[in-house]
């Protein structure tokens, strides 16, 4: 059975490939190429503040957006398609909100439920991000977040790290 699902993409550093635009348009290109995966839908590419822990270095910008997915794998199964890809693009350190060469996350699985070590769905944090819920909405405007109850247009109106406290600065870099 296919299952249309949602992920984020983001990069904030270089890699023997290019820079984070060039790695995040070769990862879609990768997910293309995958015989279980379809990719369906992408979102414009968006150049946003580094959101970092407190008191952690500054980072550079990172490069963000997000693609529909069709599939046949499970959502482990996905997961574990998209850290591959991580990988293959040279991620490194699984820190915690470290600068990353590419970032994979899962958003959502249909209108799966999943609360496991491995695999947390809808992703716990999607809702509180600007630069996950801008791109998606530009993709899946009608999905109805399975926890929230309201679609993810909805979620976008009100991005909560765009209050004053925590500014986040989004700029359209280019069409996808
Ligand atoms: N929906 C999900 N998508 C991706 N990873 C997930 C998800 N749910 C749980 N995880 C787990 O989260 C772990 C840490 O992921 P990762 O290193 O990408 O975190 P991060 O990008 O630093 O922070 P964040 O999760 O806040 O984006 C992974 O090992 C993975 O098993
Ligand atoms: N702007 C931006 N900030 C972040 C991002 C990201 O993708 N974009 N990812 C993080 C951890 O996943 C932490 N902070």
């Amino acid at each position: 059975m296919t299952e249309l699902c949602a992920i984020a993409l983001g990069s904030n550093l270089s890699s023997e490939i290019g820079d984070s635009e060039k790695i995040v348009q070769a990862a879609i290109a990768r997910l293309a190429n995958h015989p279980e995966i379809e990719v369906v839908k992408v979102s414009r590419w968006y150049r946003t503040k580094a959101i970092t822990l407190p008191n952690s270095a500054p980072q550079p910008d990172y490069i963000n957006g997000c693609a529909i997915l069709k599939t046949i794998l499970n959502p482990l199964q996905l997961l574990r398609a998209l850290f591959y890809i991580e990988q293959i693009f040279g991620r490194e350190r699984r820190e915690r909100w470290g600068a990353r060469t590419l970032d994979l996350d899962l958003l959502l699985y249909g209108d799966r439920l999943i609360d496991s070590p491995e695999l947390v769905l809808p992703h716990p944090r999607m809702s509180d991000r600007a630069f996950v819920l801008l791109p998606l909405a530009e993709i899946a405007a009608d999905w109805i977040h399975p926890v929230a109850g309201i679609s993810i247009a909805d979620l976008a109106q009100n991005p909560p790290d765009l209050d004053l406290s925590h500014p986040i600065a989004i700029d359209l870099v280019l069409n996808s």
